[in-house]
């Protein structure tokens, strides 16, 4: 089997807020190909590590790579190759759908038809064209879900940070972003964040399970299915503190 390329390389990733630790010396990589799902009951630290990964917040300690480049040290090549779904909506509501994604299209260097192309074909992607026309503020969650979505798409990039990319979404829609990710991840490095365990195993090549910081699984779907008489009895005993005195 050929060497599989990690785009994203995470490394001894630790955040502290004063006492208190969000992310505990967390490593793991992502290599081309793979779907990682990154699991964990609330404040587990999930969106701490993906906003670190993303270069939005700074680590206490540890390394994040993208594609090699370090999020630190060269945040600008470590962006152009990353697309961000961060938690909850876009920002600036008051935009139309289309305003917003060409004001993402242009931070990102385009400009005239290629502009153009790259929202219509983002929009296609994620069904906005229906309410292209609609400011970001009067769509309901999941059509602001997926405009965060279409915006992290835009530039086509190689590495995909999706934090709880069906979060909000009726289950047509969920069904509609789970093929999109699929249809995506042949040619990208793609992690998400979620709590519902049938999308791990309806997306995801690989997971990530994280309690109170740290990393208490990295397996296959298959294999953590087998650990247990359901997804959920699984994750619950590896999730949960009193499983730890056991
Ligand atoms: N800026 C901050 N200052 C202090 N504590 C924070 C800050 N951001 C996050 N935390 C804490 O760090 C922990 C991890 O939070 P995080 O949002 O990463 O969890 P999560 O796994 O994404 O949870 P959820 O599933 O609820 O979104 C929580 O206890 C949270 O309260």
């Amino acid at each position: 089997m050929p060497a599989l390329t990690a785009l994203i390389e995470i490394e001894r990733l630790t955040k502290r807020f004063g006492a208190f630790t969000a992310v505990d010396d967390v490593t793991f990589s992502v290599a081309r190909g793979e779907v990682l799902g990154f699991l964990g009951p609330n404040g587990a630290g999930k969106s701490t590590t993906m906003r670190m990964l993303a270069g939005f917040m700074t680590p206490t300690s540890g390394t994040a790579r993208i594609c090699g480049e370090d999020v630190v040290d060269r945040p600008v090549p470590a962006k152009r190759h990353l697309g961000f779904l961060p938690e909850g909506a876009p920002t600036y509501p008051e935009m139309t759908v289309t305003g917003f994604l060409q004001f993402c299209g242009r931070a990102r260097g385009f400009h005239g038809s290629a502009l153009g192309d790259r929202v219509a074909h983002a929009m296609a992607m994620t069904q906005l064209e229906g309410v292209r026309l609609q400011p970001v503020e009067t769509l309901s969650k999941g059509f602001k879900r997926r405009v965060g979505l279409a915006a992290a798409l835009l530039h086509d990039p190689a590495v995909l940070v999706l934090d709880e990319p069906t979060d909000g979404l009726d289950p047509n829609q969920k069904h509609e972003v789970r093929n999109l990710i699929l249809s995506m991840a042949p040619t990208k490095a793609i992690v998400i964040s979620t709590h519902i365990l049938e999308e791990v195993a309806a997306v995801c090549t690989r997971a990530v399970v994280i309690a109170r910081g740290r990393v208490v699984a990295d397996a296959t779907p298959a294999e953590l299915a087998a650990k247990g008489p359901s997804m959920d009895a699984v994750f619950r005993a590896l999730t949960m503190p009193e499983s730890e005195a056991a």
